[in-house]
């Protein structure tokens, strides 16, 4: 009789019911599943692509593999056929779109599973090791955070060193050959002598006698039972060793038995043989024959009993494995079936329901200590050992604000004048300013070098102004043949001056107002020179110097100095991009660069959690950070006379604020960025809009309103105006000014802090 799911669908043709019935058969029961778990690693119709959902590039597909605990387990492929990913996944770095998975008996990931954790150790097949470090330092690290005592590291190190032949413990790894790197990158794993050990192809550059030992000690250690070892590896042959070799081509595992038995079924005396014969029946399964295979495969004879169909199913031979492989069947345990026919895309079949998951308060709070003191012990290693980078890093800040305050905010000097004086010829001296002088344009001339122009003398009205367009000048000035007369009678007829007078009396300026700047200045210094110049006439003639200024008292200013210039005003502005990106980029680049080495991973398999490196990073990072602020302060109050009427420790923890903030858009940008390049562009392409917009260089009351708006709420604008005020205002934090830039900073900080932990918990491809 037909299950009931069957037989409410009678009107389905029937090849849809043979499948449904089939399909029917292939859900994971709870039987099946317990089987699974007691494997090492147990895979069930394992799906993953790379790309867009739309657009996928597929990798794995209907793919399973069986560990038995205790067993070798060599996984051939060639290159690019998914083996790396594989490993990926089952290590927990990398997820199937659709699948099962167990390891250890549990889900990697969730609660209770051992993934990730001391009881797997991963070779990655890049080297993966800090290369500061010693051999000693760097099996400490690794010790450490599998809860090894430091003696105990000793101990194994010494062991390892004699098996692998290990070069001095004390050598740095950077100073290693690649083989040498290779064997400390192997060591790494035996270390603390983890359960499963998953490598990535360990003796790829290894001499033959070393690759020998190695298999050597594979073999002993599995022989009990109580190591299993998965490995890839492109020597075919040296997995003769292995108790289960996996084949892999196109996705998914082609064959999975013993190599002896891979070896009398193919009829071959090498393994190499028997991936080819495969290989290429699997080509004529799908039907896809390109002439080259056809050529290749009918030189090939395959082995005897063995047919070009879906082959060869034996029912004896049905065991756990095999039943529930699904329709893109691959082996069974004894090897004897394996379809190499392309399956049709079947919907997913049901999840076995796994181990509840681990909450995410549970992940933030989880600091372990033996982890946190292995994380920062290495961080500050790292830091001891780059300490010219270091120092560099340090200094690097100090170095900006130097820069920025010798070269911005100053009055512009020695710019050129060209000046034409018709009063008198330039043989003539200029005679001090008296009541009765008869020549004051060269008093005022002379008035205005003091401002340190470089006054330079033509003949004529149109030299000067030619000066002036060729750029030789930025102003000219033109004082009248009959100036002094004119300005005296000016002077004394006030209002009632005459036409000739005014026109005489008036100094003409032909300006180059294109550097606005240096326009405003000239202007300045004209007026201001102008002012003085009559005080001085007019003290001469006994009158009040004061008669002929503004009738406007500028008293002391509340806040800041008569001369306040640029540079005051854009200090604050300064000081906390600089803080902030600084800090961004360091901590960007440390997270990329160590995520992309591959060192990353090893922690993180060994149950290291996001949040602990993290934290860790923000511990030794904020160090650095503490001392490029305080160097930063000494240059700025020693050297350049920094004004500070405020308080300098609420100054330093703005600006460590500013910084922690950084701190994390670095995280956040680390977490969210492929590699260095790409966040070195966020990074440029935020720098600007924030200086802009944050009113580092110009108050933000210059802008639209809307635009005030947004630059408002951007993280650097509310942060440079506390500053501003703690340093030139002298206000404390009971002034909102103050309180509003730590309250933005402080939430900025928070936004990126979850950016950062959200993806580093969830971004796993
Ligand atoms: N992050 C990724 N994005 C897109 N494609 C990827 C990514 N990682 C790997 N691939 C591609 O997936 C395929 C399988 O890569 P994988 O590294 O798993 O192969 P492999 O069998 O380990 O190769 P090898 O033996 O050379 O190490 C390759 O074609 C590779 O280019």
């Amino acid at each position: 009789m037909l299950p009931s799911s069957i037989r409410t669908h009678r009107t389905m043709p029937e090849s849809a019911i043979n499948l449904e019935l089939r399909r029917q058969r292939l859900v994971s029961q709870r039987s099946t599943v317990e089987i699974r778990k007691r494997h090492a690693v147990s895979v069930r119709r394992a799906y993953k692509h790379y790309g867009t959902k739309k657009n996928p590039i597929v990798i794995l597909e209907d793919l399973n593999m069986t560990v038995p605990k205790g067993t070798i387990y060599g996984l051939l492929g060639s290159s690019g056929c998914g083996k790396t990913t594989l490993l990926s996944c089952i290590i927990g770095r990398k997820r199937f779109h659709s699948g099962e998975l167990w390891v250890l008996g549990g889900s990697p990931g969730t609660k209770g599973s051992c993934l990730p954790g001391p009881r797997i150790g991963y070779m990655p097949q890049e080297i993966a090791l800090y290369n500061e470090f010693t051999i000693r330092e760097t099996m400490k690290y690794f010790g450490w955070i599998a809860k090894m005592s430091t003696k105990l590291v000793e101990e194994r190190l010494c062991f390892l060193t004699n098996l692998l032949l290990l070069p001095d413990m004390d050598r740095k790894v950077k100073n290693l050959s690649g083989g040498q790197q290779r064997r400390v990158s192997f060591a790494t794993v035996l270390l603390h002598e983890p359960e499963l050990l998953i490598l990535d192809e360990p003796t790829v550059g290894l001499d033959p006698l070393l690759r020998e030992t190695i298999w050597n000690h594979l073999t002993e250690i599995t022989r009990d039972g109580g190591t299993t070892v998965i490995l890839t590896t492109h020597y075919i042959e040296e997995t003769r060793q292995a108790h289960l070799i996996g084949l892999m081509r196109s996705g998914y595992i082609m064959a999975e038995e013993s190599p002896d038995s891979i070896l009398s079924r193919f009829e071959t005396d090498t393994l190499e043989d028997a991936f080819l014969k495969l290989s290429v029946m699997q080509n004529m399964g799908r039907r896809k024959r390109s002439i080259a295979v056809r050529a290749v495969s009918s030189q090939i004879q395959l082995p005897s009993g063995i047919v070009n169909q879906a082959l060869d199913i034996d029912d004896d031979q049905n065991q756990e494995i095999s039943a529930e492989f699904g329709d893109g069947l691959s082996t069974s345990k004894s090897g004897r079936r394996f379809s190499l026919v392309a399956q049709p895309a079947f919907p997913e079949l049901p999840q076995v329901t796994v181990d509840h998951k681990s909450k995410f308060s549970d992940y933030l709070l989880h600091l372990k200590a033996r982890h946190m003191k292995a994380l920062i012990w290495k961080n500050f290693l790292w830091i001891l050992r780059n300490w010219p980078l270091m120092l560099t890093i340090i200094a690097l800040p100090v170095l900006q604000f130097a820069i920025f305050y010798m070269a911005i905010g100053h009055t512009p000097v020695n710019l050129n004048i060209a000046i034409v004086n018709y009063e008198m010829s330039y043989e003539q001296d200029c005679e001090p300013i008296k009541c009765n002088g008869s020549k004051l344009g060269c008093n005022y001339l002379e008035t205005l070098k003091k401002k340190k122009v470089h006054l330079v003398r033509y003949e004529t009205e149109n030299l000067a102004i030619d000066s002036v367009k060729k750029g030789r000048s930025y102003a000219s000035i033109i004082i009248k043949e009959n100036y002094t007369t004119a300005l005296k009678s000016r002077f004394v007829k006030g209002n009632r001056a005459n036409e000739w007078d005014l026109f005489h009396s008036t100094i003409d300026v032909y300006r180059d107002s294109s550097v606005k700047d240096i326009a405003t200045f000239l202007q300045f210094y004209f007026f201001d020179s102008f002012v003085n110049f009559m005080g001085d006439y007019l003290e001469s003639c006994n009158e009040n110097r004061n008669a002929l200024k503004l009738p406007i008292k500028w008293n002391t200013p509340v806040y800041g100095t008569p001369d306040t210039d640029f540079t005051e005003f854009a200090t604050p502005g300064v000081l906390v991009s600089i803080a902030f990106f600084l800090a961004a980029a360091l901590t960007a680049v440390a997270m990329l660069v160590e995520r992309n080495e591959g060192i990353l991973e090893r922690s993180l398999v060994m149950g290291v959690s996001p949040v602990e490196l993290l934290t860790a990073h923000v511990v030794s990072e904020f160090v650095l950070m503490m001392g490029q602020i305080i160097a930063v302060t000494c240059c700025g109050l020693f050297i350049f006379n920094m004004k500070m009427s405020g308080s300098l420790t609420l100054f330093i923890s703005l600006l460590s604020l500013s910084g922690f903030c950084g701190m994390w858009f670095g995280f956040a940008l680390s977490s969210m960025c492929p590699d260095e390049t790409s966040a070195a562009y966020v990074l440029l392409g935020s720098f600007f809009p924030m200086i802009l917009l944050c009113g580092v260089i110009w108050p933000i009351e210059g802008m639209a309103h809307g635009l005030q708006m947004v630059a408002l709420i951007l993280p650097l604008t509310q942060p440079v105006e506390s500053l501003r005020s703690i340093m030139q205002r002298g206000w404390d934090l009971s002034r909102p000014a103050v309180y509003h830039g730590c309250i933005t900073i402080t939430i900025w900080t928070l936004l990126f802090m979850t950016v950062s932990v959200v993806l580093l918990k969830f971004k796993r491809a």
